[in-house]
């Protein structure tokens, strides 16, 4: 077992010291979520969760709130941002907090480091405590910094998503690599708080097995993407309780075009029940998704501790 496959299997026990761990927000008419790789894909998820739960927020990725807030929100300077960043040391993501602080706005940071230029450019810190050797593709962590920014819009998460977690990667992991033998195209599709999750595991499984892949929001694959579907694709469909009509409709269709699919939660060539709430669905498929991406890159003879042209932290100048 290498070192990244490990960590998948082994997050759980940092799940169970993070589950009721819970900050409150800060009040503000706006929260806006900042990232870049993977943990911009956990801001959009957890904007998603907090407008469900009744706090308006978006997700920018770092760059872009640096550079100009002002084209995601007029009155810029009175959000509440959210920092994500495991390394807390991103370039784009400390320089953003930098410059929101500068202009009055709070600054929640959400990382692993608590030494970090992030953890020390903030007005509030959220720690996601894991064991420091984690490798550069982000596993835990990312799991971590959702499971703690979940709790902070509201979403209560109970003892029993580490049980349904852990099953969710096993069985996954039992069914592969037969499910995706041959296949050189991975799609992920979700919508609402699953849409940055199929953002990241699309990000995930590109990341550790060079392997092209695609997030999209499920009906939207269907307007052009949907055009490089055939025999080498599989798709990992994201069900929501709330869409499985249509989303079971789309994964026949993508079928019939020749792609194995791999339902969570709904039906596909592989179908495996999601044993949780539908709310906090977006955190329980997250190491099943890891997993799948450790075992792509396996298949491929990719070793993930040392992915090609990545480094744990991009820092810029
Ligand atoms: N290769 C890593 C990615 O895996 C990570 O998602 C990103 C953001 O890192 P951080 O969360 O530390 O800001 O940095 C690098 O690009």
């Amino acid at each position: 077992m290498n070192t990244t496959e490990k960590v998948i299997f082994e997050q759980f026990p940092y799940w169970e010291k993070a589950i009721g761990l819970v900050s409150a927000p800060h009040e503000a008419e706006l929260t806006v979520f900042l990232g870049c790789g993977t943990s911009y894909n956990l801001a959009l998820s957890l904007a998603a969760h907090a407008n469900l739960a009744g706090y308006p927020a978006i997700a920018v990725p770092g760059a872009e709130w640096l550079n100009r807030p002002a084209a995601f929100w007029p009155r810029w300077q009175k959000v509440h941002l959210v920092a994500l960043s495991r390394s807390g040391e991103t370039t784009e993501t400390v320089a953003a907090a930098k410059a929101s602080r500068k202009a009055g706005v709070f600054v929640t940071a959400i990382t692993v480091e608590p030494e970090s230029s992030l953890a020390k450019n903030c007005d509030r810190l959220i720690e996601a405590a894991t064991h420091g050797d984690e490798g550069i593709v982000m596993t835990v962590s990312a799991s971590l910094m959702l499971l703690l920014g979940m709790q902070m819009v509201g979403v209560q998460i109970p003892p029993s998503i580490v049980q349904s977690a852990r099953s969710l990667a096993d069985q996954i992991d039992a069914a592969l690599p037969k499910m995706i033998e041959g296949r050189s195209h991975f799609v992920f599709l979700g919508s609402g708080s699953l849409y940055g999750i199929a953002l990241e595991g699309a990000l995930k499984l590109m990341e550790m097995s060079q392997i092209i892949t695609q997030g999209f929001h499920p009906l939207e694959y269907r307007h052009g993407p949907i055009s490089l579907v055939d025999e080498n694709t599989a798709v990992v469909m994201l069900y929501s309780a709330d869409q499985k009509a249509s989303e079971a409709l789309l994964a026949e269709e993508l079928r019939e075009k020749g792609a194995t699919v791999i339902g969570l939660g709904g039906p596909g060539d592989l179908e495996l029940t999601v044993d949780c709430d539908p709310a906090i669905v977006s955190l329980c498929v997250l190491p099943a998704l890891q997993i799948l991406g450790e075992r792509a890159a396996q298949s491929k003879g990719v070793d993930t501790v040392s992915p090609r042209h990545l480094t744990k932290v991009v820092m810029l100048g």
